[in-house]
């Protein structure tokens, strides 16, 4: 297998939305959960997403596992790795956006890297080096107040710079609209200065079609799914990815079983599609405290309760809960341990119902997704249609438990519906 573009993910559910946006611009895309064995029999395609689980864990850890998957990345001719990082800039100081952006570049010889987490499809926009959400800076947005990283800086040029060695530039809007050659010379600029990344401001898709265009040209790039489209449609402008009819129905062959959605994000979106769907499907609100005092018994209590109800239709169990809850529980607990451990609990419940017939499975939450992922030990999935920007429906490929159907929903993507939406496409 020989590849166009590489990615590696820093989540599974940031994975499925890069892999959705590729396939959806020309590219055959396969999204694998880490590097595959060798035996793992992967389709012909012109893009691979590596999904890893490192946005929240020690920077050095991040940087080995991205190094490990850039090799292996290129190993299969990436000539271009994007590390894809969340539309909205999920971080600490400490990392790992940074750290992992300056070791890809170092492994690739060194140069100066473009960033952008610009997404307009779902609102991302960054003007001046300032993150939006839906309109709102990033500060002011529903980020906030996130379990594991709360973003309080919209100023990306800064945020990056608190978790970089190298000083940062940014590459302005009046530089991306006079197209490629000007976010060239500006970018040629910033690496004589010394920046080891540059954040470019994008607001629309073709500020994204004139940074791919730039970025393809060089070997290493970090951002959101609309870099991903800027890269892709550049590919396919350069006639290395020949024009075909680009199929995923196929992927969304009935798989039957039982459906549940397991619900572990608390951001707004998701608390607002579980109010939505709480008046017309049964849904399970855990405790969370008892997920960290008394797990195994509020774990069994949970699969008593969908035992009894799976056989009818799809059922809902869900961790999440307000901020104001989520900072409360914290307080006593850790913010670490806290989210660890439900994960650890939400990811055992999702096994437990597939152990118990459940063969399509939505999974609300990127941490939560990279958990319930993990202990399922699913190799890989092949990208189906799309259910709402940045989500699509999943088909395992070489899954122990046989085929199955998934949706990996990013905390804050998807309508009201999203729920019903997507169990109506996984039959
Ligand atoms: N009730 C709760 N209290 C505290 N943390 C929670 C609660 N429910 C879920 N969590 C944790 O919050 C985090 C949510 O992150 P994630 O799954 O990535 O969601 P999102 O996609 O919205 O960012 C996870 O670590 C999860 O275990
Ligand atoms: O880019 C995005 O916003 C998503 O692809 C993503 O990474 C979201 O992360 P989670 O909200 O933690 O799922």
């Amino acid at each position: 297998m020989t590849i166009l573009l590489g990615s590696i993910a820093d989540d599974y559910t940031g994975a499925s939305d890069l892999a959705n946006t590729l396939t959806k611009n020309g590219l055959r895309t396969v999204q694998t959960v880490g590097i595959p064995d060798p035996s793992l029999p992967l389709p012909d395609v012109d893009a691979v997403v590596v999904s890893l689980k490192i946005r929240s864990v020690a920077a050095g850890e991040a940087v080995a596992a991205a190094g490990t998957a850039e090799r292996w990345l290129r190993g299969r001719g990436a000539m271009h790795v994007l590390y894809k990082i969340c539309s909205t800039f999920d971080s600490t100081d400490k990392g790992n956006i940074g750290p992992v952006t300056e070791a890809l570049a170092e492994l690739a010889g060194g140069g100066i890297v473009l960033v952008t987490p610009a997404f307009p499809e779902t609102g991302r926009t960054v003007y001046l080096g300032h993150l939006f959400v839906n309109g709102q800076p990033l500060d002011e947005s529903p980020l906030k107040d996130h379990p594991l990283n709360p973003m309080h800086d919209a100023n990306l040029v800064r945020v990056m710079a608190r978790q970089s060695r190298g000083a940062i530039g940014l590459i302005d809007l009046s530089a991306v609209a006079a197209g490629p050659d000007a976010v060239k010379a500006r970018l040629d600029a910033l690496r004589a200065d010394g920046a080891s990344a540059a954040i470019a401001d994008a607001v629309f898709d073709r500020d994204l079609e004139t940074l791919g265009e730039v970025t393809l040209r060089t070997p290493v790039s970090s951002g959101a799914s609309g870099l991903g489209l800027g890269l892709a449609r550049a590919l396919v402008r350069s006639g290395r990815v020949p024009s075909r009819v680009s199929g995923t129905a196929d992927a969304i062959r009935p798989v039957g079983g039982h459906a549940a959605v397991i619900a572990g994000s608390c951001s707004n979106a998701t608390l607002r599609q579980l109010a939505i769907a709480e008046q017309a499907m049964p849904v399970l609100r855990l405790d969370p405290e008892r997920l960290l005092t008394a797990a195994p018994d509020e774990i069994s209590a949970a699969l008593s309760w969908a035992e009894a109800r799976m056989e009818a239709g799809p059922i809902i169990i869900a961790a999440s809960t307000t901020p104001e809850a989520v900072s409360e529980l914290q307080s006593r607990y850790g913010r670490e341990i806290s989210g660890r451990a439900i994960e650890a609990a939400t990811s055992a419940i999702a096994a437990e119902l597939v152990a118990r017939g459940a063969r399509r499975l939505v999974v609300a939450g990127g941490e939560t997704s990279g958990a319930a992922v993990d202990k399922l030990a699913i190799p890989a999935f092949l990208i189906g249609p799309e259910i709402a920007p940045g989500v699509p429906v999943l088909r395992t490929v070489g899954n122990p438990q046989g085929d199955m159907l998934l949706a990996l929903k990013s905390g804050n993507f998807g309508g009201d519906d999203f729920f019903a939406a997507a169990l109506a496409m996984m039959r």
